[in-house]
């Protein structure tokens, strides 16, 4: 096992280049099951999850060849259906969300797949009634199994028709878009999520022969074609990532310069940080946040406290609310955080709470940031990270503290986060990885 030693304190200075995006890239992986046709995909975050579900398609006999870290290139000619029986697959599957995204391209393709209980961060409950529910309109039969803990889904023949989701699930829309792709007829999808992710996604199946209109709204239209065919996909910088370095820079003093930040595709994430007083200039694909002494966080027209909230595509992505609490921690002013989406996803904030921040938790989805105005500096201390988003919160916090800091759990981090201590390590911080 792993932690991080990390000794706070120093300004960080230096370019960063984002990795592609860890949620796309779980919905593009999955896709590959949809032809029998190479698929050859780009920069790939090399991260934890990512090589799991790699992992998990060449044990089901799908040809991998990853000619570098950030290129693979697959071929699904030969699928081993049932494999996705397995106890490895569901032991394997239950360490990430992304999993549950293969059943989609399998229904689509071999009218059978089989979802255990998917894995990913424990910040909330998790349903997948939206999946589920989607597949059951195309046609699909699903059938719960107490023993093996399966939903075993299986379909005759996938139909197309008009449906209106409970709620833009991420996950759930490019399951149903995948689904869809290959079924006989016209699907629509009202309230389908929107991200990046799933535009990415839509626009790579109509690359490989699919019909999907509405791309990057919530009406998605779908005309089932009868085979996809090979192409060629590159992800988009991870948004989240993005993120995660401009509140670095804030809280860090730093001066950082994030190459190819992908800005066309931040929709309102720029803005967030903003709020929060953080300067930025775009220069080209470029983010420059040039080191503040200070920042102040925005009130609202009328004298009110800013809140920040998690809302779908094209609101505020809620995998970066724990980035933006933490950065609030050192500016001038005060600000709520409403997570909105995931009600154990807030809890983290005694750590931070224990390093000196000022924050009030209102109940388990809401916190008052009340800023230090970097009066007194955070104080290093030994923690645990609880999930990807809270985990990097947490490295931030520890690089702008004073002294020592250990992360245990950093397993989490790396879910997300290719080689992060390396990569912080070139902006000057002082990070280690430490095997205890
Ligand atoms: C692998 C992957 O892509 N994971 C992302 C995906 O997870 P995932 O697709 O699992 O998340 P969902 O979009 O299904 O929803 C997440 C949670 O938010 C709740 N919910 C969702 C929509 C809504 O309008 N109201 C609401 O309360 C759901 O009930 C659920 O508890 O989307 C989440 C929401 O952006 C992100 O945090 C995850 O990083
Ligand atoms: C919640 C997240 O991931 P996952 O859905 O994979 O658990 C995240 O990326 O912040």
């Amino acid at each position: 096992m792993n932690v991080f030693e990390v000794r706070g304190g120093k300004k960080l200075q230096g370019e960063i280049v984002p990795q592609g995006a860890k949620n796309e890239a779980l919905q593009i992986i999955s896709a590959v099951l949809l032809t029998p046709e190479e698929v050859t995909i780009n920069n790939i975050p090399d991260i934890l999850d990512v090589n799991l579900l790699i992992e998990l398609l060449s044990e089901m006999n799908v040809k991998v060849n990853r000619t570098s870290r950030s290129t693979c290139i697959f071929k699904a000619d030969d699928v081993n259906i049932d494999y996705l029986h397995s106890p490895e697959f569901k032991k394997k599957s239950g360490r990430l969300r992304g999993s549950v995204m293969l059943a989609g391209a399998m229904l689509a393709r071999y009218k059978k797949a089989f979802i255990p209980k998917p894995g990913g961060d424990k910040i909330g409950r998790r349903r997948l009634d939206t999946h589920v529910i989607g597949f059951q309109k195309l046609g699909t039969q699903l059938d719960y199994n107490q023993e093996d803990g399966f939903f075993h889904l299986t379909a005759e023949e996938l139909k197309g028709t008009y449906m209106l989701l409970d709620e833009p699930s991420v996950t759930g829309t490019a399951n149903i878009v995948m689904a869809a792709t290959m079924a006989t007829g016209t699907t629509t999808i009202y309230n389908a999520a929107c991200e990046p992710y799933l535009q990415q996604l839509c626009k790579m199946l109509n690359r490989m022969g699919a019909k999907i209109s509405g791309i990057g709204s919530n009406l998605l239209v779908i005309e089932g074609v009868d085979y996809l065919g090979g192409t060629t996909h590159a992800m988009l910088p991870d948004m989240i990532e993005v993120g995660s370095f401009i509140g670095l820079a804030a809280m860090t003093k730093g001066d950082i310069t994030i190459k190819n930040a992908g800005i066309n595709d931040l929709g309102i994430i720029p803005e967030k940080f903003r709020q929060l007083g953080i300067a930025m200039d775009f220069k080209g694909d470029d983010i420059h946040i040039p080191s503040q002494d200070s920042y102040t966080i925005q009130k609202y027209l009328d004298g009110g406290v800013l809140t920040i909230y998690d809302h779908p595509w094209p609101g505020f992505t809620p995998d970066l609310l724990s980035i933006v609490l933490v950065t609030a921690i050192q500016a001038h002013g005060s600000v709520l955080i409403h997570q909105k989406m995931f009600e154990s996803r807030l809890f983290f904030v005694d750590k931070l709470i224990e390093m000196g921040a000022q924050i009030i938790l209102c109940d388990p989805h809401r916190a008052v940031v009340i800023g230090l105005e970097r009066e007194h500096q955070l104080r290093g201390i030994t923690m645990s990270s609880p999930d990807i988003r809270a985990g990097v919160a947490l490295l931030i916090a520890a690089l702008s503290a004073e002294g020592k800091s250990t992360i245990q759990n950093i397993e989490q981090i790396d879910r997300g986060y290719q080689n992060i201590d390396t990569r912080l390590q070139a902006l000057g911080a002082d990070i280690k990885r430490v095997a205890i």
